[in-house]
This record gives structure tokens, sequence and C-alpha cells, in this order.
């Protein structure tokens, strides 16, 4: 089990109504969730003020994007100044999702990321490879090379890195019910740690949690956080379920 403290997010995507997400907070400010873990949940862009204003203190509320310029004629675009004014302390970057569907690039996603952290918010920076580079074995090339280029950016001091929070999320399991096997997902989990210690700083590689992402839910979770490498998941379908709160609570 790893020794930093624990992270559950939960990427609810573009789902949900006012109903069905004001019954998401009902249930997350009814539930008892495990106080070792720290849990963020980031709901549509739309409904970002309505989680703030009524989900309990414990549980953080993320964006799941943000523009990487101050405030102005950015049309349809997230500021990270409007964010932190409004109480939302995290934004996931990098979504596997972002990346293939919208284009955004490692550079993008880089200026984005050193953007959102200069402006305060904490960063859910995410990476994965797709099936076929899995299976032409250029799992850890991939992740190492996205990885590269947020060093590139944020440099090797450690303070750059404090509120970074990395999800790897293989892209062939996201949403296809094919959960990444234990030995999987700890297999890269470490070479990411590894990577991080090598290139960023030994410090930065410990204190890093690393959250697993890819069809995670309340049956396989308890064998995944049981990986030494494994801090947490980043939970996208099964976020919007009850069965989220038995996530968070994964390791009671
Ligand atoms: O994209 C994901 C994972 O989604 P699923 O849990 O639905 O596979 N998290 O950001």
């Amino acid at each position: 089990m790893s020794p930093r403290k624990f992270f559950v997010g939960g990427n609810f995507k573009m789902n949900g109504t006012i109903k069905s997400i004001k019954a998401i907070v009902d249930n997350l400010n009814q539930a008892n969730l495990d106080s070792n873990v720290e849990v963020v949940v980031a709901p549509p862009a739309l409904y970002l003020l309505l989680v703030r204003d009524s989900l309990k203190a414990q549980i953080e509320v993320a964006a799941q994007n943000v523009y990487d310029q101050p405030d102005g004629a950015f049309t349809g675009e997230i500021s990270a100044h409007q964010l932190g004014d409004s109480n939302i302390t995290w934004t996931i970057l990098g979504h596997s999702e972002r990346r293939t569907l919208l284009g955004e690039s490692d550079a993008v996603v880089s200026s984005k990321t050193k953007y959102a952290l200069d402006n305060g918010l904490g960063v859910i920076w995410c990476c994965g490879e797709t099936l076929e580079q899995r299976e032409a074995s250029q799992t850890v090339a991939i992740v190492t090379g996205q990885l590269a280029a947020l060093k590139e950016t944020l440099g090797t001091d450690a303070a750059a890195w404090a509120k970074v929070v990395i999800a790897y999320e293989p892209i062939w399991a996201i949403g296809t019910g094919k959960v990444a096997t234990t030995e999987q997902a700890q297999e890269v989990h470490a070479a990411i740690r590894s990577w991080l210690s090598d290139k960023v700083s030994p410090a930065v590689a410990e204190a890093t949690r690393i959250l697993y992402g890819g069809s995670v839910n309340e049956k396989n979770c308890k064998d995944l956080a049981k990986q030494a490498d494994i801090d947490g998941f980043l939970v996208g379908g099964a976020s919007l379920k009850p069965g989220f709160v038995d996530i968070v609570n994964c390791n009671l």
C-alpha cells in the first residue's frame, strides 16, 4: 500500500443534469468517507458552482479543463482565476479524451498545467497509452514522453510539482470495462515514479501521488489499492454512482 495520502478523483466528464448531480451531492454529503483519503469531484463546468455550494467541505471540487491565459477575450474558455474565485481548487488536465478528440498536444497540456499551478490550482495531470502502443511495447516510452514534456515546462523544483497529481489512464481501459491488471498498473506506476526520481528528483518521486484510472469500480479497487505505487484513482463512470463511496473507502 502507498505511504502517500490516498487520493480519489471523480471525473463526471460530460454527464449529468441538475437533478442527477444534486442526487450525487446528497449521497456524498451523507456518506462516511475515509478521513485519510483526499477526495475531489469534477462535475461539468456548468455545475461547478452548484456542486461547490452544496457539497461538504471535506470534498474538493475540480474543473475538467482550464485555459492558459488571463481573463479576457477567449470565448468559451474556462478561467483559472475565476475557478479560484469560485473556490474550485483543482483541475484535471491532459485527459486522453482532450488529447485525442480535441487535439491537445503535450505542449498545450504542459502550458495549461503550469498556468493552473501558477494560479493556485492543484492539477490532476493525465497520461496513458493506446492499445496499439501497449501491444507494441511502447507504454513506458509514451508515458515518459508525456512526462518529459511536462518536466520541460515545470523544471525540477519540488515546489513546482507539489500540487501535481499524476493520473495514469491507459486509453484502452477508459470506459471499456477492461481494467488494467494489478501487475500492469503497478508496472507503469513504478516506471513513472522511477522516471520522476531520475529526471526530476527523488523527493518529488516520493511525494507525488500517482493515480490509476480506467474502469475502476468498487469490485476491483481494493486489489489495485494494495499496490505500492498506486496512490489512488481517477474514476469516470463509477463516480456517477453510489459505489463511488466504496471506492473512496477501499482501504477501510
Ligand atoms: O477517464 C477516466 C476513467 O473513466 P472510466 O472509469 O469510466 O473508465 N477517468 O478520468
